[in-house]
């Protein structure tokens, strides 16, 4: 079975990590890093200290219970309307968010020298630098991130702290994928028996994960600045774990950037592409992205959840119809990642079927 490491063999990025800077280090936000007018281009006061001054504080992210029975129900009517929710009673402990944040914040806190040591190669998946979406804008984002994807212990072995935390979190998080799945899948009125990739029992037991630790540094001029440029996640879906520092935003349409306050305990499910492709368009991929702050570094966790690398998702069969043709043609993981390594955020009509 390829793996999600060949995903990038044929669209290699050079994105010189070496210039990675120091940022703690900095007075003053260097050119390459000053985004101009990033709030005129949206129309949205975009300061994530002041989340209040955002103008859509009617408009929030739902937070659903898990526990409530009437969940998946909420999780349909969340993914169809935002493509992004939040989720509580999830069953996963504080001390595991409390212990992963700090084993993240150990590899942050290496020095430049050491951490370059772990650097993502230009084809690979796996290490330390910037954002992969980095190349296609001209200026750079103020942020850094750790890419594990397999065993964190093949990349990190000059510098992983020797704890399993990372295994737990990825355990945690593949049985709270699995369960999320289902909530969304019988939102759409798919059953088990009628998806044969997830398996006899519904485990998706070869799915494919990754994930993302990010840090934004506090930075001295934040209004001009970026964490994480606007993007689509490439995903089934996306589980994210963000510390007490706000700075994520979500695109509704007809209302601008809207943000994703942090919860206590709470995670934010982010609907990606490939989740798009299997409800025939009716579930969209949020756009999302991550504003800093001056005063305060800001923490995240992503898991990537996606299906095994040899399964093509394609729109399932029971949301096709004579009136509703299916829109996107089947992709596998690896075959969509090359996609939006060549074509970002026009990914989704490289492979579309027909006009919406
Ligand atoms: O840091 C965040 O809140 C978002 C991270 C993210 O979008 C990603 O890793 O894809
Ligand atoms: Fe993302």
């Amino acid at each position: 079975m390829p793996s999600l490491s060949e995903a990038f063999r044929e669209y290699p990025l050079h994105l010189n990590h070496n210039k990675l800077l120091d940022f703690n280090s900095l007075q003053e936000l260097p050119d390459s890093y000053a985004w101009i007018q990033i709030d005129q281009e949206d129309h949205t006061i975009t300061n994530p200290n002041f989340p209040s001054n955002s103008c859509h504080g009617d408009e929030n992210v739902p937070i659903i219970n898990l526990n409530d029975p009437n969940a998946p129900k909420l999780i349909g009517n969340a993914c169809k309307t935002w493509g992004v929710f939040q989720v509580v009673n999830h069953g996963i402990p504080m001390s595991l968010f409390r212990d992963i944040q700090q084993t993240g914040q150990a590899l942050f806190s290496c020095s430049t020298h050491q951490k370059l040591k772990a650097a993502r190669t230009p084809d690979g998946v796996s290490g330390y630098g910037r954002a992969r979406i980095s190349s296609f804008f001209p200026k750079l984002m103020w942020s850094e991130c750790f890419t594990i994807v397999e065993s964190p212990l093949e990349h990190f072995i000059q510098l992983w702290p020797h704890d399993d935390v990372v295994v737990q979190y990825e355990e945690a998080m593949k049985k709270l994928a699995q369960k999320l799945m289902w909530m969304v899948l019988t939102s759409l009125g798919i059953s088990k028996e009628e998806l044969k990739w997830a398996g006899p029992k519904g485990e998706f037991k070869w799915a494919c994960s990754a994930l993302h630790l990010n840090s934004y540094p506090s930075c001295p001029d934040p209004d001009r600045a970026m964490g994480l440029a606007p993007h689509t996640d490439s995903t089934l879906l996306t589980i994210l774990y963000q510390n007490d520092v706000s700075g994520l935003q979500v695109l509704r349409e007809g209302v601008g950037w809207v943000a994703v306050p942090p919860l206590p305990g709470g995670l934010v499910i982010n609907m990606g592409d490939l989740f798009h492709i299997l409800s025939n368009g009716s579930y969209p991929s949020v756009l999302h992205r991550v504003l800093v702050n001056r005063t305060r570094q800001r923490f995240s966790v992503a898991y990537l959840y996606g299906p095994p690398s040899n399964v093509h998702i394609r729109p399932h069969p029971k949301l096709i119809g004579p009136n509703r043709p299916a829109l996107y043609r089947p992709v596998t993981w690896n075959e969509y990642l090359g996609t939006k390594a060549k074509y970002f955020n026009k990914a989704l009509s490289s492979v579309q079927l027909c006009a919406t």
